[in-house]
């Protein structure tokens, strides 16, 4: 079996387990990405044979058209107002549940759906699974207006913390700036390990111009982590709030 398809097995397992989660007339969030998709197909499949009237809001327009696509209801957030559930993918995860997302650009809509659920759970491969966040690429969502002062100050801050890198404009193939779906930029930070990610968050959140960093503290509940035999194993948070 090659890395891609465990990798893939697993990202199925973890999507199908999630799926068992959801309950009749569940308002529920629904991620991006990769395994989001997985999951969304999954679920729109379930609900054709059960109809569960499910009211979903989505992280992105990409699965918004595609769980409109498969026959799901798809509403606006402020529409449905609050959430039962949130299932999503992520980067990484760490021991505590704590996060870093937005691999796909889509962190600040899945920050603010998650933040808006009872409960948020994580479906992912076991590869995303590390001790310390911070191998994979920090994005960073900025306004256009004045992005370079802005890396600027986001330089300044990962100084600050003795994380110097240089933060780097996520581009598209054509080598234009990538748009998030609120026409922002991205500002990309490689910084292989982030010692204190609260200390971290709390300079970007600082800076005028950051819209939202990847950096999900102590907002996931559960995370399912996929494995290629179709297993899956849960990690929980013990002393969640
Ligand atoms: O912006 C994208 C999201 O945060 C994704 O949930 C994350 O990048 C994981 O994606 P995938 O399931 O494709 O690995």
């Amino acid at each position: 079996m090659t890395d891609a398809t465990a990798t893939d097995l697993s990202k199925d397992a973890a999507a199908t387990a999630a799926v068992a989660l959801v309950e009749p007339g569940m308002r529920l969030g629904l991620g991006t990405g990769s395994t989001a998709v997985i999951f969304v197909r999954r679920l729109a499949q379930r609900a054709a044979a059960e109809g569960l009237a499910l009211r979903c809001a989505a992280t992105s327009k990409a699965t918004a058209q595609l769980a409109a696509s498969l026959g799901l209801r798809v509403e606006e957030l402020d529409d449905i107002g609050w959430l039962d559930l949130t299932i999503d993918g992520a980067d990484e995860v760490d021991p505590d549940l704590n996060l870093i997302k937005g691999g796909g650009a889509a962190h600040l809509r899945e920050k603010i759906v998650a933040m808006a659920s009872d409960r948020m759970v994580v479906i992912a491969d076991q590869g995303k699974v590390v001790d310390r966040l911070g191998q994979f690429h920090l994005p960073v969502e900025v306004i256009p207006f004045g992005w370079q002062t802005t890396r600027k100050l986001i330089t300044r801050a990962l100084d600050a913390l003795d994380l110097g890198q240089r933060p780097v404009l996520l581009r598209q193939r054509d080598n234009k700036p990538l748009l998030t779906d609120e026409g922002n930029l991205i500002l990309d930070l490689a910084l292989e390990a982030i010692p204190d990610p609260q200390a971290l968050a709390d300079r970007l959140s600082r800076i005028a111009g950051v819209v939202e960093h990847g950096l999900f503290l102590n907002i996931c509940h559960v995370a399912i982590i996929g494995r290629p035999d179709g297993s899956v194993v849960e990690l929980q948070r013990e002393d969640f709030e």
